[in-house]
This record gives structure tokens, sequence and C-alpha cells, in this order.
């Protein structure tokens, strides 16, 4: 007798596993190449550790780690993890600002085989808790207070929501982060009593290190599988690319969970390099300043504003900046008239990166012409880095034409964790990327970002789903309709503004604004700017795609700005 096999799977069933997996053909080249060196993150902190240890690795706050340090701190804590009943391959969100402890954290997972899922500081609940399911997280580790925001009453209520995520510890060590951990454990007392006995690392090179936050481009953030191999591969060329060898200063400035300041090559690319890492807890100029000053700091990743920021004050900061050698800036268009200011202001040789945390990394090189440098977002990373420029028929276009950037290499991802429709829209049969980016390539195969084709707003770097913001528009009860479009900014690079059709009375739009904040997601989400409206223009076709709405309000926006301006 036969029986038609029966989903089986119980209620309770363990989530899935993060995988990342290149076709067998394409992972024997890029082992052969030498880009794949079955290295792990553990295993690399201990050479490190064994090889210098006495050499400063982490400043922080009060703190100052050496190499030796930073292992045994690690190992406390993949000790601590384990002995608390986490098993290798939990998910582990970390939700921690700029302070030593998120190196140690980071590293003591990955000794642990732990998989972090990184959040930024300023995520709140709505995002944590869909990062949380997404992944199966089973702790949450966070700073008691950051900012003014309570971390530990989030971890309450994250518990309340999921009691899956059974475990959460808290870092308080810092003096910037003081608060009362709740009934929570603290990182500290981990450090103290874990016994430091743990092997070096228990992964291998093809294992998921971590889960990455997509920028969101439809609908909610995607969780991004990472492995050792890829990953470690892309520290080793950022540092070399970047000029990073044991004397190199990093300065974290942007919030270290961005994949950007995280390892382009950020502060895992320094550590791997024997650097020191300096980090910066917030992202005002004078405190930058200041460390840059007295630790000597080499070379920063900045986004487009903050580097307009530092180009203001720096001058009359009277700090000495004399020792900055690489100014990075990425993660949004940076315009020529700015870039051509920070060598004259700033002493030091820009770099523009242009990356996603999917994969794909392009650098411009320093050595280039200052040409490339101004007006260019730099080249890949590896020669084994496929680009393809399609049109809208994908098609590829003509040298030198505009189109649809799609990547596939031995660092860029083939799946997303967990998520088969975005995979489907998101990924070629062949195993390319779809990057949503609109590029043109110059003679030189140097690329230059024109904009992007999907419906996010690029705000100061932070990408975030229009979809997104209008699901939490519409959930108010006097909204009928929204559209979130992006409007460009001259600080900010661009700027998000919500075209809403109210339903029954007008709400006013400080209102519409606190609601979106009362759902608890990231400040950076609530829209800059709100515009009322009677009705959503309609075209000949009566049913309009979202897309066109959007394009359709964003012009009609611009139309009035420059009446506005005309009529000044
Ligand atoms: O995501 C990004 O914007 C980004 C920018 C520069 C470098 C990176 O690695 C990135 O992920």
């Amino acid at each position: 007798m036969t029986t038609a096999p029966t989903s089986t799977a119980p209620a309770s069933a363990e989530p899935p596993r993060p995988v990342q997996v290149w076709p067998d053909a394409f992972a024997a080249r890029y082992r052969a190449a030498g880009y794949w060196r079955n290295e792990t993150f553990g295993a690399w902190l201990r050479e490190r550790a064994t090889a210098h240890p006495d050499r400063l690795a982490v400043v922080g706050g009060s703190q100052r780690w050496t190499y030796a340090e930073l292992d045994r701190r690690a190992s406390a804590l993949a000790a601590g993890f384990l002995g608390a009943g986490l098993r290798q391959g939990d998910r582990v969100l970390v939700h921690l600002p700029n302070i030593p402890d998120f190196i140690a954290v980071v590293m003591g997972l990955f000794r642990a085989g732990l998989i972090p899922v990184y959040a930024l500081p300023a995520h709140r609940i709505t995002e944590i808790e869909h990062f949380a399911r997404g992944s199966g997280a089973r702790a949450y580790i966070a700073a008691a207070t950051h900012a003014g925001f309570d971390y530990a009453a989030l971890a309450l209520e994250l518990q309340g929501r999921l009691p899956r995520v059974a475990h959460v510890w808290i870092a308080a060590r810092d003096a910037t982060v003081q608060s009362p951990a709740g009934p929570f454990p603290c990182l500290d007392d981990l450090y103290a009593t874990a016994s430091a006995d743990v092997p070096a690392s228990v992964s291998q090179g093809r294992d998921v290190a971590f889960l990455q936050i997509s920028g969101g481009s439809t609908g909610l953030s995607k969780l991004i599988p990472r492995t050792h191999d890829d990953y470690i591969y892309t520290l080793r060329e950022s540092a070399r690319i970047c000029g990073l060898d044991e004397h190199a200063v990093f300065l974290g400035a942007l919030p270290i969970a961005h994949n950007f300041p995280m390892s382009s090559p950020g502060f895992l690319g320094t550590l791997y390099a024997g650097g020191r890492v300096v980090l910066c807890p917030s992202p005002d100029p004078e405190s930058a300043f200041e460390l840059v000053e007295r630790e000597r700091v080499t070379v920063t990743s900045l986004v487009p504003p903050l580097l307009l920021q530092w180009l203001d004050r720096a001058p009359a900061s009277g700090r000495d900046l004399g020792s900055l050698r690489v100014i990075q800036v990425g993660g949004a268009k940076l315009s020529a008239e700015i870039a051509r200011r920070v060598r004259p202001v700033l002493g030091a040789t820009l770099q523009q990166v242009f990356g996603m945390a999917e994969g794909l990394v392009n650098y411009t090189r320093l050595d280039d012409p200052d040409a490339l440098i101004i007006h260019t977002q730099g080249r890949p990373i590896s020669p084994d880095d496929e680009i393809l420029i399609l049109d809208d028929e994908g098609r590829p276009v003509e040298p030198g034409q505009a189109g649809h950037l799609l990547t596939r290499g031995p660092y860029t991802i083939r799946a997303y964790h967990d998520n088969p429709s975005a995979n489907a829209r998101s990924f070629t049969e062949d195993g390319y990327y779809r990057t949503g980016d609109v590029v043109r390539m110059t003679p030189e195969g140097y690329l230059e970002v024109q904009g992007r084709a999907g419906d996010h707003i690029n705000r100061a770097g932070e990408k975030i789903s229009a979809e997104e913001i209008e699901d939490h528009l519409l959930s108010h009860p006097q909204v009928f309709d929204a559209a979130v479009v992006s409007v460009p900014d001259e600080y900010l690079g661009e700027r998000s503004c919500a075209f809403v059709i109210p339903k029954g009375e007008r709400p006013r739009p400080a209102d519409l604004k606190r609601w979106i904040r009362a759902r608890g997601i990231a400040d950076f989400k609530v829209p800059d700017q709100v515009v009322f409206v009677e009705r959503f223009a309609s075209t000949a076709a009566l049913k309009i795609s979202r897309k066109a709405l959007r394009a359709q309000l964003r012009a009609q926006l611009l139309e009035q700005e420059q009446r506005d301006r005309a009529a000044q």
C-alpha cells in the first residue's frame, strides 16, 4: 500500500537553518582561485591574538582592549552563551550601539558557531520582532539604554510577543549606556565567570556566519545569509584595496551594524589586517574629531550627509586631523561638487564605495586619477564579479548606456533566508542578483550610479521601503490611501514624502508622524513631509500600478517645487 506524502511538520517545527549555497562549479572555481580559503572568524581572531597579543584591537569609551583581551572576551562569551543553553546554529539578535561589547559579542557568537542577526540601534520593536520571527532567533542582546531609548524594555516586549526568544543579555558597561538592566543578566557577568576553555572555531568556511539585514526595497527587510568564506574574502580584499595594515586605525562613526562600516573594510576588515578599531558612540562630528586627534585615526567611512558635516566643521574644530589618510564615502550618491572638497579640507584621499549587504562592493582605488575618484562609484572587488547592465526588456545595453545592474560572484548571495517569493523576484534563473540599481559603466570599467528602479527612499544611506511605510499609514483610521515617494534633498540626498488621501476628517501631519512612530519603527522611516490630496490622479488605464503612481506623484511634487522657486 502506498500513501501520498503528507505534511507532518508539527506546529512547533524548528525554523529553518540559514544556508547559502553556490552551484558546485562556481564554488570550485572560487576555491581554486584562492578567494575561499576555509578561514573562519573564530580561527583568525585566535591567530591574530597569538601573533600580536599586546597590540591594541578595540578602543571605545573607557575601554582599550588588546587582541589577547578581545580573544579572551570572545571565548568567555562563547562559553557563556553555550552554557546558558544556546546550541550551535542558533540565531541571536544583536542590537548594540558602537561600543566595544558589540565586537566582543559578534566574535563570541562566531566562536560558538552561533549566528548573529544584525539590527540597527534605530530599529524598534516592530522591526526587531520581524527579524526575530524571520530568523527564528532564540536570544537578544542589547544595550540597557542608548541615546535615550530603553532597550531592556524592548527586550521584555519582545519576549512577551515571542517566547521563543528565551535568552536576553544586556550590555551595561560603557559610561554612555547606563540603566538598570531589569531582570536580565549582563554581559559583564559572562566576561567575569564563564570558562574561556572553548575551541577557537567550530565552523567551516562554507557555514553561514551571520544574517545581515537588507535595505528592504519592497516591503519589509529580508535576511541575508553570508558565509565565513565569502565574507572573509571581502575583508581581505577590501583591506588590501584600502591600504590597511597593522598601522591602520579605523574610526567607526556610522552604526557598525551597517554592512559598510562592518566590512568595506570596516571594523572587521581592520581587525583582519591587524589594525586598531576606534568606536564613536555618537555620530556628531565633534566626538569623531576628538577621537581622530587622540587616537591618530587613519581611515573612516561616512555617508554623504555626514561628510558634509565633517567638511563644514573640520576647519574650525581646532582638532588636529592630520592623521587621516582615507575618507570613504558610500551608502548614497555623492555629488562631484562635494567630492572635490575632501582633499583640500580634510587632507585625505577620497574613496567612493558603492556596495550592498547582498554582496557586490565597488571601490575607487586610492591611486586612481581624480576624474574617476570624483565622478564614479568605483569598480568591483573581484575579477570574478560578473556584471550585467540590462534594459527594461532584459537585453544588454550598448556600452556606456544606463541600465539595470545585475551581478553574481564569489561574495554575492544566491538567495535570501527562507523567502521564496523574494528570491523569485530578486534572482535570475542563472543566479544573478537584481540589485535594483540603475548604473552605467565608463570605458575604464567603473560604475556610475544613476538611480534605482525599485521604490525605496535612500535617506542619507538608510534605504526605506515605500511599501512598508504606506502599510503603516494605511493602518490609521483617517487614512484612505497613501503613497510614499522620495524627493531630492540637498542635505539628505533624498527625503520621504507621504501623499495621503484622508478618510473623513483630515488628520494633522504631526498626528500621522506620531502614529507611525508609535507603530514601533525606526525614526528614520517617519515621513519627512506629508501632503494631503483629494485623490490620486487616475490615468487612462483605470488601475495604475503603485510604482507608476509614485512616479507620477514625485513628478508633480518636483514640478510644484520648481514653480515655487520660480515664483520667489
Ligand atoms: O549597503 C550599502 O549601502 C553599502 C555601501 C557601501 C559598502 C557596503 O558594503 C554597503 O553594504
